[in-house]
């Protein structure tokens, strides 16, 4: 078969796997072609506790002649997992399916669900990697740098005005942004396994920190909510209502997050407030931002991000619109909602992912 209907089929494979949200796992897609390059079927991972790519282009193909699966070549963006997760291991399906090569674009080197390639090779099933490695690399690099630190995946959620305030100078921030972007917001916290604020936002405003739809009713999935910092939670504080929520003394949001993966968090919502905010950014450990603006300005007041140690522009913190979850730039009812990633830096280890 010629190399560039198969680079073609990454190609689709790469743009299906967009389709997918980022967070506890990676974005995947796959793709199934026959011996001519044409195309069988395809997949997609649609988020965390879904089939993986490789399931789904599987379960789309159905069952194929014994011969036909032999000469077929999966082609997918991500080493086939080797693990038994919320899903089974994909690696093992593929040898049920009596698929007969593999290509897959970047390795699934660290992680509890190595060794797919190990297993199919094993199998007999001819493997290859390495087809349009950085282009699989760049789209999940901030996955990549999060799992090699150890940490959970971080999503900022930043509600301000447009001078950059998430307070007034009386305090009153509830509420900055529009009932569309309140929805779209909750809709991420039922998405993550932890919220994070600080103990000034818990004083300040006494938040549920849940996840409800528009009549206010809580989703059946709830994150965690977390704390930080050292002041004392008063007994009564409406995010105290049930047990599933924690106060971490500490000002160091490399240990939070070192804490809450120890625990098998694997996607955290930073909330705020500014100093927390401030915290996370100054460390680079913010992997995405939804920034919801709403259209008014206050002139005074909290400011949402504080000093980050930026002395020239050259050092700024930058970002790129983040393609993945829709449009990179949505209006919501009044406000503007701005889905970013930072921009893609050298991954230790392995090749360059920007
Ligand atoms: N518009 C929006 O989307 C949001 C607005 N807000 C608003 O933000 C305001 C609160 O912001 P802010 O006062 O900054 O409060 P924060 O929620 O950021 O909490 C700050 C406190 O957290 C503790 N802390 C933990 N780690 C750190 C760290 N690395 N650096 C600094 N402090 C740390 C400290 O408390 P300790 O002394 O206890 O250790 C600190 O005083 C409120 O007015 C609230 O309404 C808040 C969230 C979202
Ligand atoms: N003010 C503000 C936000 N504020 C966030 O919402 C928290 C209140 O949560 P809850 O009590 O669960 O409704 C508050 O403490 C802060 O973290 N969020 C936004 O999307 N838009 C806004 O304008």
């Amino acid at each position: 078969m010629q190399a560039d209907r198969r680079i073609a089929g990454m190609r689709v494979a790469l743009e299906l796997a967009k389709r997918g949200v980022r967070g506890a796992n990676p974005l995947v897609g796959a793709v199934i072609i026959d011996s001519s390059g044409s195309i069988l079927a395809t997949g997609y991972h649609r988020g965390a506790g879904t089939p993986h790519a490789e399931a789904d282009a599987l379960t789309r193909l159905g069952p194929i002649p014994a011969d036909a699966a032999r000469e077929a070549t999966m082609l997918v963006t991500l080493e086939p997992c080797n693990h038994v997760g919320r899903t089974g291991p994909c690696a093992q399906a593929i040898i049920d399916a009596g698929i007969g090569k593999v290509v897959y674009a970047a390795k699934d080197e660290g992680s509890e669900a190595a060794g797919g390639a190990a297993r199919l090779r094993a199998a007999g099933v001819n493997v290859e990697q390495g087809l349009l490695e950085t282009d699989a690399l760049d789209l999940n690099h901030r996955w990549f740098l999060a799992r090699a630190g150890k940490r959970p995946f971080t999503t900022l959620h930043l509600a301000q005005t447009l001078d950059g305030r998430i307070a007034a100078a009386d305090g009153t921030s509830q509420w900055i942004t529009s009932p569309d972007s309140l929805r779209h917001a909750h809709q991420i916290r039922s998405r993550v396994d932890a919220i994070v604020v600080g103990t000034g936002t818990v004083l300040a405003d006494d938040p549920r920190l849940n996840a409800r739809d528009e009549h206010g009713r809580p989703f059946d999935r709830q994150p965690r909510r977390i704390v930080m910092g050292e002041r004392e939670i008063p007994a009564g504080a409406a995010l105290a209502a049930d047990a599933n929520w924690e106060q971490i003394r500490s000002h160091d949001p490399r240990m939070v997050l070192g804490r809450l993966h120890e625990a098998g968090i694997s996607h955290v919502l930073i909330e705020g407030g500014s100093s927390i905010i401030t915290a996370f950014l100054a460390e680079d450990l913010v992997d995405e931002i939804y920034l919801y603006q709403a259209p008014i300005f206050l002139g005074a007041g909290r400011q949402s991000i504080g000093d980050l140690g930026v002395g020239t522009l050259g050092d700024a913190r930058a970002f790129r619109l983040d393609p993945i979850d829709g449009e990179s730039v949505q209006i919501l009812g009044t406000d503007t909602l701005t889905h970013l990633e930072p921009i893609p830096v050298r991954l230790p280890g392995r090749s360059t992912a920007s």
